[in-house]
């Protein structure tokens, strides 16, 4: 039985003021329940949202990190600083990650490697654009960046590595991939799981979805077989609305 996971990405979004005061807000709702809560949230944010969550089934995940412990790397946050803070989840490879800074399959590959060593769980991101499903790519182009994503991680690593399945064109456009489509991606992701690793493995891992996922239509998506949490945008910011997610 896979736990169902709901996370909120806040993107580059709140102070934190307003950070804690969220916390306060969502945290006697969202407590007791049998869905794993995370928030990922800016770097700034960790060790104030971290202090906040103490005591309560929140856990905390930041949005990016380096793949190297220190060193000659100006802005770059590194996972031993977020091991120190006690950050249980980063996401990893995030579209807009990979859109306007740079990241690559292979950068993405090297991180899910450090997180790991580190006991920092990545959630990473994959995903298609418009173009790409329309021109009946989206198998192969998910397919390439699981395999690379994957690249000599050991079997046993894998039950703490979720992945996210983003479709490009869903997120932040209110165009959600019908729960159906959804489900669809993510059937296939678990394929290509069990080609690399087994039937096993396969079973195990986590696997969410993400775009335009709001407390209307949170319920259809956590209904399907394959989908086993959301990952979560613009519904996140707000404590009624994350609070539905939850308690979908
Ligand atoms: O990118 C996303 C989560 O990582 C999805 O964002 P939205 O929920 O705002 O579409």
């Amino acid at each position: 039985m896979r736990m169902p996971i709901i996370a909120g990405n806040w993107k580059m979004n709140k102070t934190i003021k307003e950070a804690v005061e969220f916390v306060k807000s969502i945290k006697d709702r969202v407590a007791g329940t049998d869905v794993e809560v995370v928030l990922c949230v800016p770097y700034t944010l960790l060790q104030p949202v971290k202090e906040a969550a103490n005591g309560t089934n929140i856990k905390v995940g930041a949005q990016n990190m380096h793949w190297e412990e220190s060193g000659a790397f100006t802005g770059e946050i590194s996972p031993l600083m977020l091991k120190e803070i006690g950050v249980d989840y980063c996401v990893i490879g995030h579209s807009e990650r990979r859109q306007y800074f740079n990241e690559t399959d292979e950068t993405v590959n090297k991180k899910i490697h450090t997180a790991l060593k580190h006991g920092i769980k990545p959630i990473v991101c994959v995903g298609e654009t418009l173009e790409e499903r329309e021109s009946g790519k989206m198998e192969e182009v998910v397919k390439n960046q699981v395999v690379k994503a994957f690249k000599d991680v050991k079997g046993e690593s894998v039950k703490d590595i979720v992945i996210a399945y983003e479709p490009i064109w869903a997120i932040g456009t209110g165009k959600t991939a019908t729960a159906q489509q959804a489900n669809d991606a993510i059937y296939k992701i678990r394929e290509i799981v069990k080609e690399l690793y087994g039937e096993e493995i396969c079973t195990e891992i986590r696997i969410q979805y993400g775009g335009s996922v709001k407390p209307n239509n949170v319920e259809e998506i956590m209904n399907q077989e394959d989908i086993d949490g959301a990952l979560v945008g613009g519904a996140s910011l707000k404590p009624d609305d994350f609070v539905q997610l939850v308690n979908f």
